[in-house]
């Protein structure tokens, strides 16, 4: 007010308010009059905070200061005395104040002996800073009204008065900033408003609160060096908001985290550095948890990553190999035999993958099917019944995929009705690949229980005939319930050994063959066959696919005008069950590997460890549950392009007797030894030139200079593709007969002899036959030599999966054993009541599943078969036997020779 009165006259344009204020170059004196006047003129407001304002100073104060006083009580004492002399003046003024009202009462400062407010030269430096960034970071707000200028003239006096406290009040500000700008909430409001961000809520206070702590511990774990920084930022920090602060202590302490975290990955990659492989004193002394050996596993694993880096130098590659099979073992719940076969297939990143995938099962899927309604059509009926589904790929235009079904899928009307079938992706798959026509003549070999069946049948539209056979008489009844179902009524189901169907019915356009097998890929819909399956039971299977897969051969017309197509498909995953079965057929007949027409899936393997396939091989497909979420399968498509067989019906005959012969529970390294003589024994087939048979017989032979030249193609394509394919199952161990010395070995040699010498003159019309077989083959199936055969059966090699197998190789000459066995085992075959008696470990031997017995029934079909029609082939192959080749043993002999 007083203000008012020094301006003589109010200047018309000029500076506003602002500068009006500042242009006041007058101070009252009164500012430093006693309070009561400048009390009365507060206003309410005013008081509250100020008074506020003194309390929350107090309290403030009284806590540095006793922090302080703690460890500098003498030192405190006599700055005490110097600041009881200094600041006694203005101190006084306080009490002074103390005249106003109870409400408005200036708190009183704590007793003087202890060290209450203000700062001597000595604790100056550390207070400075903080002074500044005080008085920065709590700029005045310019005053809008008379009122407010009113108001901040008696702030301003206020402030005054608090000279002295005003440093001490920055101190302590500092000490905790947020409390600080809650004093200036209201005018102060811009500060107040930022500070608030952090400081109203409690429990924001006390986490940021936290957070500097933990950075201030940090700070003082991490040195003076970061201290001085932590000087020099604090520095910095002063012109910084206090959410800016915050934010910056934060993104320091995660920088520093996300340090350790590296330090402390780098330590534990440096601790897997010492893993230690467990002996087997140690193995047997702890009880190993499920944990334990989750870890192992991954310990392991890292070990092989780098293996350089990580290993034990006392200890190999297969010790560390051998430790994490066992582990798998365990910890999936697979035999041995299997995870060896399944660790030779996979990188260990992706046996892992298909490990855990084995164990969880696949999603539901139903086959619509399409002889009765359209997928669009039964989606929406059963969507009606509250399944969740949704079409299965776009590979399909039949599948569906169930998510979830509040009914039984197996007990629906429309399942009732035969709208569809209840089938795994993958058994879709063989159908498509064999691409059904309608009016075709279509074999169906092992049918039962008809899903791939009733497929054909409605890709054919219900036109043509499907002939839908299986062995097994219960699983058949499957089939003709399902074709009722479903409404197939193009089929015509039989019951017959499969092996046998060539007898039966040839002059087929298109054969399935869904071969039996161990099931391998199948593990999350049948877990037994983790720890059941043995190398018997591949054996056992790899030789009834080989069969199978002749006879389906044969059972096609070449000359199909919409045809000549065989599919395989296993629902196994081993390259025995798959490429090894398919690579011996392209040896035995006149097929080729067309592509499926699927478009996704694996390609097949053409090499497999030491072994190599036929390249065409990667036409075929595989599927696995960790990269396509379906069953592991496996499909090959091949082209029959000629009816005729390049092997002798002599041949073949020895080759279907050898696959008839059953296999020992154990196998022996002799039985391997076997095994490699056979190979080298039908290297030799190979190698020698070929009865003529079928129409070829008695055509013009190669020239000399023809059969040079083919052998050095052959040879050049040796480097090319190196055929070590067809390597035999491991068939009965028969121990020598005790009247047998070793001399005896070299008898199959003298038999072997004695057959080239009823053979002469065939080599060349042999020759003239050959070029229908691919040259590649023909040169894999020569290829073959001791060493190579030697190999055996992958599952061989190891000897892990036999206990009774010795480990010890058998001698070279032993190898010829087998020739002599064989001619044995003919002499048995011709008197099967001997067979036994001759071995016993034949009457021990397992036989094929209850499947795969065969069950020869349908009689009629087989009669009327048998005389309404005769295969070209069996036609062809009697010829040969009784025109074209006037002595036909004497070519097989001939070979053998050769
Ligand atoms: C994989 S299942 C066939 C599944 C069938 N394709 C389907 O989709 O429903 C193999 C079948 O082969 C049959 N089987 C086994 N040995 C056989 C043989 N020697 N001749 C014919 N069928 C045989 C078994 O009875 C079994 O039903």
């Amino acid at each position: 007010m007083g203000r008012k009165a020094e301006f003589d006259e109010k200047p018309k344009k000029g500076p506003g308010r602002k500068a009006r204020k500042q242009g006041a170059p007058v101070f009252r004196k009164q500012s430093f009059a006693p309070q009561e006047e400048e009390d009365k003129k507060l206003s309410h407001r005013q008081k509250q905070r100020f008074v506020k304002r003194e309390q929350k100073k107090v309290v403030q104060k009284a806590k540095i200061q006793e922090k302080r006083a703690k460890g500098q009580q003498k030192q405190l004492a006599q700055r005490q005395k110097k600041y009881n002399s200094d600041s006694e003046p203005e101190d006084e003024v306080v009490p002074e104040d103390g005249g106003a009202s109870s409400e408005e009462e200036v708190p009183q400062l704590p007793p003087a002996g202890k060290p209450q407010k203000g700062f001597t030269d000595e604790n100056d430096d550390w207070l400075k800073p903080k002074k500044q960034q005080k008085q920065k970071k709590v700029p005045q707000p310019e005053p809008d009204s008379e009122e407010e200028l009113e108001e901040e003239d008696s702030d301003d006096e206020l402030e005054a008065e608090d000279d002295s406290d005003a440093e001490l009040d920055a101190e302590v500000d500092d000490e905790d900033e947020q409390e600080d700008e809650d004093v200036s909430d209201d005018d102060d409001a811009q500060v107040g408003k930022l500070a608030d961000l952090s400081d109203n809520d409690d429990d924001d206070d006390a986490n940021s609160d936290d957070d500097f702590d933990i950075s201030d511990e940090e700070g003082a774990e991490a040195g003076s060096g970061s201290e001085d920084e932590d000087d020099e930022d604090d520095d910095e920090d002063d012109d910084k908001l206090p959410i800016e602060r915050a934010n910056k202590k934060l993104k320091k302490r995660e920088a520093k985290e996300a340090l350790e975290a590296e330090e402390e990955m780098q330590m534990t990659v440096d601790h897997q550095d010492v893993f230690q492989l467990p002996t087997e004193e140690e193995e047997a002394e702890k009880d190993i948890t499920l944990q334990d050996v989750q870890q192992r596993i991954k310990d392991i694993t890292l070990v092989l990553s780098d293996f350089k880096k990580y290993r034990q130098a006392d200890r190999s590659r297969s010790e560390y190999i051998d430790r994490l099979r066992q582990d798998l073992c365990l910890y999936y719940s697979y035999n041995d035999f299997l995870m060896e076969k399944l660790m030779d297939m996979f990188p260990l990143s992706e046996l892992m993958e298909y490990l855990e995938s084995s164990e969880v099962a696949r999603p539901l899927t139903i086959r619509t099917n399409t002889l009765k309604i359209r997928r669009r059509q039964l989606a929406g009926a059963l969507i009606n019944r509250g399944v969740n589904l949704d079409p299965l790929g776009k590979w399909t235009k039949e599948g569906l995929v169930i998510f979830n079904s509040q009914v039984p899928l197996g007990a629906t009307p429309e399942y009732l009705g035969g709208y569809y079938m209840i089938q795994g992706a993958s058994s879709m798959l063989p159908v498509m690949a064999l691409a059904p026509q309608e009016n075709e003549r279509i074999l169906d070999m092992c049918s039962a229980p008809g899903g791939k069946g009733s497929h054909i049948a409605a890709a054919m539209k219900n036109s043509g005939v499907l002939f839908a056979n299986d062995s097994n008489r219960d699983r058949i009844k499957a089939v003709v319930a399902n074709f009722h179902r479903l409404g197939v009524v193009n089929s015509v189901v039989s019951c017959e050994d499969g092996t046998k169907f060539r007898k039966i019915m040839t002059g087929f356009d298109r054969v399935l063959l869904d071969a039996p097998c161990t099931g391998t890929g199948v593990v999350s819909k049948d877990p037994s066959v983790k720890t059941t399956k043995s190398d018997v039971d591949v054996q056992r299977c790899y030789n009834l696919q080989r069969k199978l897969l002749l006879t389906a051969i044969d059972c096609v017309d070449a000359k199909s005008s919409t045809g000549g197509i065989i599919v395989y498909s296993t629902c196994s995953v081993l390259p025995e069950e798959n490429e090894w079965v398919i690579d011996y057929a392209l040896k035995k007949r006149n097929v080729k590997l067309v592509p499926t027409g699927l478009d996704f899936g694996v390609e097949g393997f053409t090499k497999f460890r030491q072994h190599r396939f036929h390249p065409s091989l990667n036409l075929t497909k595989r599927y696995y549950p960790h990269t396509h979420n379906m069953d592991g399968f496996y499909v090959a498509k091949l082209k029959k392009f000629s009816n005729t067989i390049p092997i002798t019906k002599e041949q073949q005959e020895e080759d279907e007797k050898q696959l008839d012969e059953p296999i020992e529970g154990e196998t022996t390294t002799e039985a391997a030894a076997e095994g490699a003589a056979e190979d080298a024994e039908e290297n030799a087939d190979e190698k020698a030139p070929r009865k003529l048979l079928g129409k070829r017989a008695g055509k013009p032979s190669l020239t000399d200079i023809d059969q040079d030249l083919k052998k050095k193609k052959l040879e050049a394509n040796k480097k090319k593709y190196v055929a070590k394919v067809f390597e035999k199952p491991v068939k009965v161990a028969k121990t020598p007969k005790p009247d047998q010395p070793q001399e005896t070995n070299g008898a199959p040699k003298s038999q072997k002899k004695n057959k080239p010498q009823e053979t002469n003159g065939a080599p060349k019309a042999e020759k003239k036959e050959k070029p229908q077989f691919k040259p590649e083959q023909a040169k894999g199936k020569g290829k073959p030599t001791k060493p190579e055969a030697g190999k055996k059966f992958p599952s061989q090699p190891n000897g892990k999966a036999s206990p009774g197998k010795s480990a010890a190789p058998k001698p070279e000459a032993k190898k010829f054993q087998p020739k002599d066995k064989k001619g044995q085992a003919k002499q048995q075959s011709a008197k099967p009541a001997a067979k036994p008696k001759g071995n016993a470990t034949l009457a021990k031997a397992p036989r094929i599943d209850a499947d795969d017995v065969p069950v020869l029934e349908g009689k009629p079909i087989k009669r009327q078969n048998n005389l309404k029609q005769k295969s070209k082939q069996i036609g062809q192959l009697k010829k040969s036997k009784t025109g074209a080749n006037p002595n036909p043993r004497g070519g097989k002999k001939q070979k053998f020779k050769k």
